[in-house]
């Protein structure tokens, strides 16, 4: 049931307004998701409106899925069902496979990883320099996510690098025309062009989806807000909520532009601000304002809490990484046996991916169970990738990147001359290499005896793809998996353990796809683009009680109620690389977003916030000493509460530590 006696009188403002746009504009935690679940309950139970004319745009699958799951609590008996909650991309993909003929794109169109365009761009521009792919890749996704095209960019372009970009751009577009694949800042550009240039299309979608709302509209992209302005039309029933001060994917080409584009577009837009907070104590609460607080301000908000002051945050210098792993492991088990809390109330979060490997080693010592979340997702690994590019193959045939990777894993005898014969052949004639192959041509360029496995592997495909929209998802991929003879090839070129371990990771991949097949009703074509959404930021075991440890970028949103927030120095967060020389302007910039994530790190911390430092890390061979991060300081602790006295457990023996454990929860029992 939707329950207006829940919400204060600003929150049930946003909830009830209904006469055009609306934007919350709020800080961390005053309760802005919440606002835009009972909106949606609100909508169908008071206003009428039937649950398939409403969607709202989460910015992770993870933060769908848990909004689906509130909807499920509000609205019982299923009433939540045809509301579509999902992400700006997953919409996108949603309406591309809808109006793929529109695009000249089949339906199964193939949607690519970042590795696989890298692929692509590593053959338009004829290099192996990592670092120039990597720069010419995101400068492509930036000017992609500001809506140009190849040939406004190269107008654009200064300097060698962006126009060796730019040129690169136009090939890179060609290329994924060619193959009928998509990469990620596709699935919103297309759409987003698309519903702009044709009217009835756009009719379609703005009759389909009646009512809009919008989670973390702070990080959304140009490519994104075009795409919203074209939903909504000139009707403009939308609720947008966000924050200014936890915007963190500038880098990814977010804008806080839109924000006041927003304004400028839509005159009516109705602005409520949330100023209470319903999430943190509120020392954690002032140690984000006052950091935050060094930032320019868009608009004006403060944040208060009814909560008590609750725990000082602390800070905790560490030695150096391995310190700071156990020192955080022994004070979770402390805090935890003290309290009689659980795993999963304590979170560690960190600024960059790498960091959580020694804290996996320190908590897999003591046995602690933990969830780990924007890490080297499941669906990176080889054998996970090597059965997707089966998947993708079976759906789009002329996906050549899957292609490669599918008919040389496990090897068939097909040798990298035959393969490069055939794309010579196929690029001559502007066809795909699994089109070619069929081809009366291709006997002369492939040797025959090339030829017939490569034939003989075209043939089952196509016998897969055809079984694919009929035959469930996990029985058909065991099938795949015993034909291809998949586990025979991991043991043959893999030691035993790793060859295990890949084989379990496949059974738990087709496991998990089979069930995801029943539960979405969708057949193996459908799941294959339902994959390739589950990006790097959200792979999320399920495990009810479990530490979390996540980057800062992927716990937007969460909420936890003990933190440990590590890896506070210069040249960490902030994150500035020595070879990063930037201007002052950007570097403002830089340090400004660094900040904002500092703030989204504070804000997730309900009761208590811990925040370590290491004096030095290990860099390579060497140690690099480190100073605090600028951030500590502008958290102005000391004026706050005076300054605890801080136990500091050297770097022990595995005996001392857990002697020292002891002495820690006796001190605490006494
Ligand atoms: N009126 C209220 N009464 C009680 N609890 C509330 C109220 N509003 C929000 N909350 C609770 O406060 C917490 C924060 O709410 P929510 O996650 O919606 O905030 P948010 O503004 O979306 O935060 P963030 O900016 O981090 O995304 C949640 O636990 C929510 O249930
Ligand atoms: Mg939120």
């Amino acid at each position: 049931m939707s329950d207006l006696s829940s919400l204060n009188p600003a929150q049930r403002a946003g909830v009830v307004y209904l006469d055009g746009p609306c934007l919350l504009l709020a800080g961390a935690g005053s309760g802005k998701t919440r606002v835009i679940t009972q909106k949606i309950a609100y909508l169908i139970q008071t206003c009428g409106y039937a649950a398939k004319h409403i969607a709202a745009l989460t910015f992770t699958n993870k933060a769908a899925l848990e909004m689906q799951e509130r909807l499920a609590k509000l609205l019982p008996g299923g009433a939540a069902k045809g509301v579509t909650v999902c992400t700006f991309h997953s919409l996108g993909v949603r309406l591309l496979r809808a109006e793929a003929a529109e695009l000249g794109l089949k339906p199964q169109f193939s949607i690519l990883d970042s590795e696989d365009c890298l692929g692509i761009l590593q053959e338009v521009l004829a290099t192996t320099d990592k670092r120039l792919l990597r720069q010419a890749q995101s400068q492509i996704s930036l000017w992609k996510n500001a809506g140009l095209t190849p040939l406004q960019a190269a107008q654009l372009a200064s300097g060698e690098l962006e126009s060796q970009a730019a040129r690169a751009f136009a090939s890179y577009a060609a290329t994924l025309q060619a193959y009928q694949v998509v990469d990620f800042d596709d699935l919103i550009r297309l759409p987003a062009a698309l519903l702009q240039e044709n009217a009835v299309v756009r009719e379609r979608w703005q009759n389909r989806l009646r009512y809009l709302l919008v989670d973390e509209y702070q990080d959304t992209n140009v490519c994104q807000y075009r795409l919203l302005k074209q939903l909504v039309g000139v009707r403009a029933m939308f609720t947008a909520v966000g924050d200014d001060d936890q915007s963190i994917y500038g880098w990814r080409g977010a804008t806080l532009e839109n924000l006041r584009d927003l304004q400028a577009d839509f005159p009516a837009l109705k602005v409520i601000k949330l100023e209470q907070n319903y999430r943190s104590s509120v020392n954690i609460l002032q140690a984000a304002n006052r950091v935050i607080a060094h930032n320019p301000k868009l608009f004006e908000k403060k944040l208060w809490s009814e909560f008590g002051m609750g725990d000082p945050v602390t800070v905790v210098p560490m030695n150096d990484e391995e310190h700071e792993a156990e020192s955080v492991v022994i004070r979770l088990q402390a805090h935890k046996f003290e309290r009689r809390g659980q795993f999963a109330d304590y979170a560690v979060l960190y600024r960059s991916n790498h960091q959580a490997r020694v804290l996996e080693q320190a908590l897999r010592k003591e046995r602690i169970p933990y969830v780990l979340s924007g890490g080297q997702s499941f669906f990176d690994k080889a054998e996970i990738r090597d059965l997707i590019s089966y998947l993708r193959l079976i759906a789009n045939a002329d996906d050549d990147p899957a292609f490669i990777r599918a008919v040389t894993t496990p090897k068939r005898g097909v040798g990298s001359a035959s393969l490069e014969a055939l794309g010579q052949y196929a690029g001559a004639r502007g066809m795909s290499l699994f089109a070619a192959l069929f081809e009366a041509g291709a006997e002369q360029a492939v040797p025959a005896r090339q030829l017939a496995p490569l034939r003989e592997f075209g043939a089952f495909i196509n016998r897969l793809s055809w079984e694919a929209p009929k035959a469930p998802a996990g029985e058909l991929l065991n099938e795949l998996l015993k034909a291809i003879g998949y586990e025979a090839w991991l043991y043959e070129t893999q030691d035993e353990r790793s060859a295990q371990s890949k084989w379990q990771n496949v059974l738990d991949f087709v496991q998990w796809l089979g069930k995801k097949g029943e539960e979405d009703e969708k057949n193996l074509l459908e799941l294959t683009q339902t994959v390739a959404l589950i990006n790097m930021l959200e792979r999320q075991d399920e495990m009810p009680n479990a530490v979390h440890l996540s980057t800062l970028h992927a716990a937007k949103g969460l909420e936890f109620p003990h933190v440990f927030l590590i890896g506070v120095e210069e040249n960490i967060l902030p994150m500035l690389r020595p070879d990063d020389d930037l201007e002052a302007a950007a570097l403002q910039a830089r340090i400004e977003e660094e900040r904002r994530l500092m703030y989204v790190g504070i804000t997730r911390a309900q009761r208590s916030l811990t925040v370590t430092w290491c004096k030095k890390r290990r860099r390579g061979r060497d140690y690099q000493i480190n100073e605090p991060s600028r951030f500590i300081a502008e958290m102005n602790l000391a004026e706050a509460s005076p300054a605890q006295p801080q136990a500091q457990p050297g770097n022990l023996s595995s005996k001392d530590r857990l002697a020292n454990l002891k002495a820690l929860l006796n001190e605490k029992k006494a």
